[in-house]
């Protein structure tokens, strides 16, 4: 029966934790041990970039089972799993054949990637070799995948003809993982591996007869026992396709099957995860065979755990469901007792704190007794202690109920009522309220004989407080607050939040049972080594703790402001001589709204700190960089003015950066009357070549997200051709080109230089200077890399990256020229993005893409209205 679940994601099935069974490590030592034999090739195809992969005949079965038993197994079980499937009647009338060889493939690490695709693109796009159109993809990975380590494999939507290329679902190859989805409408990719090489293996079997086995010729593949587990794992967990197992005989194997792996002959453990995984088929999966297979499972698993735990549960107090109506019942029986002892306990009212003490006590002692698991495991011994406190118990309701009658005008009591008295205990059944399953049972005995009294002591106490409430509504609020406190310290509501207060509790239940009811409370509160423990607990309600929580949220809230504001350089909205300083601010909006745009690539903190709301956005086309403006005139005036002047300045060369602008509202004469522009100051020029870099950084991520990760997209690099320190008279200050470069080389992250605001500019440039200089002649596979934030930053390494150029070039005339590769990095913090960290990497210049093919329309996040007025939409 097909899931609900969206159509795009309904034709992937996918069954994980099937470890125990695809021995991971000994594959994974055989695909090693292939690839350092070189009997890996390297993938061909335009998509795929840096795999490499091997074929395992199925024809040669018997000497890969000799040289490769790990995975020849494997390979033969999904070889085997379009039979089952056909067996089980999934493949809703479709023949497929069986492709005689599986495909085992590694990307190695930071190496390889493939691009989104679809594995068949049938009818149009057949095999031209041989007429095959793939129907079924079976993929199984193995392994040992951690967050971080790349390589997921995505499944994008694909509701029409082109897939979403930033809408997908990821899923991690992890080590016991098998994918099986429909070659001809599934549109995936796989991400950059990142740490460590990815195996996976692939069969991709089709329905034409022209070079393939047929089906059923698999059935004499040794049938292994793992060929049944993924297609019941695949019914269970996908909830796919159909849910009953094909045959009797099947279900009878996997019953077998399980019983074997349970028990104590198959050395391999069974991990909590295939007992969640067992739960999860059992409400998913509707067949009453597998089920029961489960079920099975689930029993054998439980006594196991039983026995491991020792848990002495006798069969009439198993079930959870019985323990809380018994507790239910003896609740119900206290409350009607206890009116009767709240008229004796009156009399004492002096010293409530003594009352409440004694109270709980003898509640104690109640509960014990009347705990259903004491009775029936204390010793003889124990029951005549037992015996011996429940007389003492009934003494003391002698002595209380003579104190009654000396009372003269013992008034009526009044009937329990949940009140809204402030502070009052809530019944407490949380313990048993968890989880009512089987395996709930298997909690310690010992933790539920603590619930249970605890359940019951916080129904005592909870009248108490009504009582004492009711009783003394003249009573000041202090004096009941007081006594809420002792009360709270003495009996701390939940056992398990603190092992101090859980160790006193079971010193109180060990002395009770012992008969020592009068240990002293000092005695009690300074058993153990943390007894000052309890003075750092403050009432939950109390006006104390109000008050220093407030005063911590405000703290928070601080530090949440203050923290990415000055962690940093002060950014020039500080400055209030600087009669530029809008600009800058401006400049740094642009920024913000142009990530805002791009929100989908990156989680921005949005800054508007002024009324120049610039809208842009930043179009790439080649060389060419468009900027588009909505409002922001002080902007367009700045950007306007200096191409201007860059052109007159550098008529006689080819501008490979261009800036396009476009304006509505005020004409560029009206802005510029209005810009107050300091062009001597100049440090604001450093914010512009800043922006240059994160622009680039951004409409790189940017691009590299809307094509899907192309690996092949390689880094957009900014060539500096002339770069001005000190600005005279032209706010000119930097130029260059703009340009994709293919094959950029990795660095790895231990060599990334931190540049400071106030690193030392010669010895940066030096140092990158020596690293060029050990370069041989042409090399390609250079890069160096640097870190860093703020504009202070950029310019040291602008400048000293420029600096060393200049000086490699004058030693060596022949070397590289040199480009930059902005990314933004890691801490992208919520000072805005003006404090966005920003990696740089210097490589040669080398390798140029000259377009970026199949450019999607930019944003189509953005708002229909934003794109109509930016000529963006699609004609
Ligand atoms: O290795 C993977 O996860 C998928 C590989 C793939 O898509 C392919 O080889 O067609
Ligand atoms: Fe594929």
């Amino acid at each position: 029966m097909p899931g609900k679940r969206e159509s795009w994601v309904t034709s992937v099935h996918v069954a994980r934790d099937l470890g125990v069974i695809l021995e991971p490590a000994q594959i994974k030592q055989e695909c090693r041990s292939l690839d350092d034999s070189s009997a890996t090739t390297v993938t061909s195809n335009r998509c795929n970039r840096g795999s490499r992969s091997a074929w395992l005949d199925l024809d040669g079965l018997e000497e890969l089972q000799q040289k490769l038993p790990a995975l020849a197994k494997l390979s033969t079980m999904l070889a085997g799993l379009p039979l089952e499937l056909q067996n089980a009647n999934v493949l809703s009338g479709v023949h497929l054949q069986v492709h005689p060889a599986t495909m085992i493939a590694v990307y190695p690490e930071q190496a390889a990637a493939y691009a989104l695709h679809k594995d068949s693109y049938a009818p149009a796009d057949n095999d031209p070799a041989t007429g095959a159109t793939r129907h079924l993809t079976i993929l199984a990975y193995f392994n040992d995948w951690r967050p971080g380590h790349g390589g997921e494999l995505r499944i994008h939507e694909s509701a029409g003809q082109r897939p979403d290329p930033r809408h997908f679902q990821a899923l991690e190859p992890k080590a016991g993982t098998v994918v099986i989805f429909d070659s001809r409408k599934v549109w995936h990719a796989v991400a950059p591996s990142l740490r460590g090489d990815r195996w996976a293996m692939l069969r991709g079997e089709d329905p034409s007869d022209a070079w393939s086995w047929s089906v059923t010729q698999t059935s004499s593949l040794p049938r292994s026992r793992a060929v049944l587990y993924p297609q019941i794992a695949i019914h269970c967990v996908g909830a796919l396709l159909r849910v009953d197992l094909p045959s009797d005989s099947m279900a009878d194997d996997f019953r077998s099957e399980m019983g074997s792996s349970v028990g104590s002959t198959d050395p391999r453990p069974i991990s909590k995860n295939s007992l969640a995984i067992g739960n999860q088929a059992c409400s998913v999966g509707k067949s009453s065979t597998f089920r029961e297979a489960l079920h099975l499972h689930l029993g054998e698993l439980q006594s196991k755990l039983v026995a491991e735990h020792e848990c002495r549960l006798s069969p009439e107090h198993r079930s959870l469901e019985q323990l809380v109506e018994s507790l239910k019942a003896e609740n119900e029986r206290l409350r009607k007792l206890l009116p009767h002892e709240a008229e004796s306990l009156k009399l004492e009212r002096r010293d409530k704190s003594h009352v409440l003490r004694d109270a709980c006590q003898m509640m104690r002692e109640h509960s014990h007794l009347s705990d259903p698991f004491h009775k029936q495991s204390l010793s003889p011994r124990d029951r005549d202690v037992a015996a011996q406190r429940s007389r003492k118990g009934s003494e003391v309701a002698k002595r209380q109920a003579s104190v009654r009658k000396t009372v003269s005008a013992a008034k009526q009591p009044r009937p329990a009522r949940r009140s809204s008295v402030r502070g009052t205990t809530v019944l407490d059944l949380r313990p048993f309220r968890q989880d009512s399953q089987e395996l709930g049972s298997i909690c310690s005995m010992d933790h539920q004989v603590e619930s249970l009294l605890r359940t019951a002591l916080a129904a005592w106490k909870e009248f108490t407080f009504q009582y004492i409430r009711d009783e003394d509504e003249d009573e000041s609020e202090q004096e009941v607050e007081a006594l809420r406190q002792a009360a709270y310290k003495e009996w701390p509501e939940d056992p398990n939040s603190n092992e101090w207060q859980a160790q006193l509790f079971r010193t109180d239940l060990a002395r009770t049972m012992s008969g020592d009811l009068n240990a002293s409370k000092s005695d009690r509160l300074n058993a153990g080594p943390n007894f000052w423990r309890k003075y750092l607990v403050t009432y939950p309600s109390s006006r104390r703790r109000m008050l220093w929580d407030l005063l911590g949220l405000m703290l928070v809230i601080w530090d949440i402001y203050a923290i990415p504001m000055n962690a940093f350089e002060r950014g020039p909205w500080h400055d209030k001589n600087r009669t530029d300083a809008y600009i800058r601010s401006t400049a740094h909006e642009e920024e913000a709204d142009y990530t805002e745009v791009a929100g989908g690539t990156i989680g921005t903190a949005r800054f508007s700190s002024s009324e120049f709301r610039a809208k842009i956005i930043v179009i790439l086309l080649a060389c060419t960089i468009s900027i588009k403006f909505d409002e922001g005139l002080q902007l367009l005036a700045l950007v306007d003015r200096i191409r201007d002047r860059f052109n007159k300045r550098h008529l006689d060369e080819d501008l490979a950066l261009e800036v396009h602008l476009e304006a509505s509202g005020k004409t560029v004469a009206e802005s510029l009357d209005q810009l107050n522009f300091l062009p001597e100051k100049g440090s604001h020029f450093r914010s512009i070549r800043m922006k240059s870099l994160r622009i680039l950084a951004l409409a790189c991520a940017d691009l590299q997200k809307a094509t899907g990760y192309l690996p092949g997209f390689g880094l957009l690099g900014l060539r500096m051709d002339h770069f001005q320190t000190t600005v005279i008279d032209s706010p000119c200050a930097l130029r260059g080109q703009v340009a994709r470069l293919l094959d950029p080389p990795l660095v790895s992250d231990d060599v990334v230089q931190v540049v400071k605001k106030n690193s030392c500019l010669d010895s940066l440039t030096e140092d990158i200077f020596e690293q060029l200089d050990q370069l041989d002649e042409g090399a390609e596979n250079f890069a160096s890399s640097f870190r860093f934030v703020g504009d202070m930053a950029a310019e040291r390494v602008l400048l000293a990256a420029r600096q060393a150029e200049m000086k490699i070039k004058e030693k060596r005339p022949k070397f590289p020229a040199m480009a930059l590769c902005p990314s933004l990095g890691a801490t992208l913090s919520g000072g805005g993005f003006r404090h966005a960290e920003v990696l740089v990497l210097l490589y040669p210049w080398s390798k140029i893409a000259s377009e970026i093919p199949g450019l999607p329309s930019v944003r189509p996040r953005h708002s229909r209205e934003f794109m109509e007025r930016q000529d963006m939409l699609p004609s």
